[in-house]
């Protein structure tokens, strides 16, 4: 079996002024997974998602990258790219400078950034866009390029925190697909949070449904990642199935809130 990318062993969080945001988590990512955070508001998802970003440090437990502890890969070592719900491009600049932005921040020469872009470009039906500044683009072209300027650092691991949550339901379920065709054809892992249980139902191939007071991994929940992500799937039985579990899973968490806060 090959090595994980991220291990988590027995990683938490306690911020200052004592909320337990996440209790010791124990979890192991692999090369080719796409995992979808999901759980109700509170439980930690964005605060797991930082951890293995290395934005927050757990105050106990341990981060691996590639098998070494986080504190021994520096960061120019961690090769992760993250994607937040807003794009956050520079309105000034047209796309592919844009996209170029974390090549040059990275100090990589010209030339070999300006042919990097191209293909980043490419993988996300914007090649056609290159010339454009973000104010000429739709809301979904804007999350593509937010996701092309990820892409060309070619990362070993894609975050998103809710990177779809503002776009109205046709976009997001275009974005899915594609997302979803870019992970089985580059082998990119990804973890992604989301709100929508169909989102998570429909991209990932293990779903973590999590749960609050304090913030823990409830339950998991594998998808064959043999399965062709496409219109076909969203209508079939077996997606419908898949919804129906994870519904009960997040159920489960919240009938235990209700209990405790009885
Ligand atoms: N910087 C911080 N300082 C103190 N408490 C924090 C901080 N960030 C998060 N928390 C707390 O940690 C807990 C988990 O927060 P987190 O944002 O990870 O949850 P979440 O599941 O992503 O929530 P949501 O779905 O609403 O975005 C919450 O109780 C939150 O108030």
């Amino acid at each position: 079996m090959s090595l994980p990318i991220v291990e988590m062993l027995a990683a938490e969080k306690t911020f200052p002024g004592g909320v337990q945001a996440l209790a010791p988590v124990e979890l192991s990512v692999r090369p080719g997974e796409l995992i979808g955070l999901i759980g109700p508001s509170g439980c930690g998802k964005s605060t797991l998602l930082k951890l293995i970003a290395n934005l927050h440090t757990p105050s106990a437990g341990e981060m691996r990258w590639w098998g070494e502890d986080f504190t021994r890969v520096g960061e120019a070592g961690r090769r992760l790219s993250f994607v937040f719900q807003d794009p956050t491009l520079m309105p000034w600049a047209d796309v592919a400078t844009n996209v170029r932005l974390p090549l040059d921040l990275d100090g990589i020469p010209r030339d070999e950034a300006r042919a990097r872009v191209a293909p980043a470009l490419a993988q996300v039906g914007l090649s056609h866009a290159a010339d454009r500044t973000p104010a000429q683009l739709s809301g979904g072209m804007r999350m593509r390029v937010s996701i092309a300027r990820a892409l060309v650092t070619r990362p070993d691991l894609l975050l998103m925190d809710e990177p779809f949550a503002a776009l109205d339901e046709f976009t997001r379920n275009r974005l899915d697909e594609d997302m979803a065709l870019l992970c089985a054809q580059g082998g990119l892992t990804t973890i992604f949070v989301t709100h929508s249980l169909t989102e998570a139902a429909f991209l990932s191939t293990r779903v973590l449904v999590m749960a609050p007071d304090p913030g823990r991994i409830h339950a998991e929940y594998a998808i064959d990642p043999t399965i062709v992500r496409d219109e076909a799937f969203r209508l079939s039985a077996e997606f419908a199935a898949i919804c129906r579990d994870l519904s009960a899973l997040l159920n489960e968490v919240s009938h235990a809130r209700a209990a405790a806060d009885a």
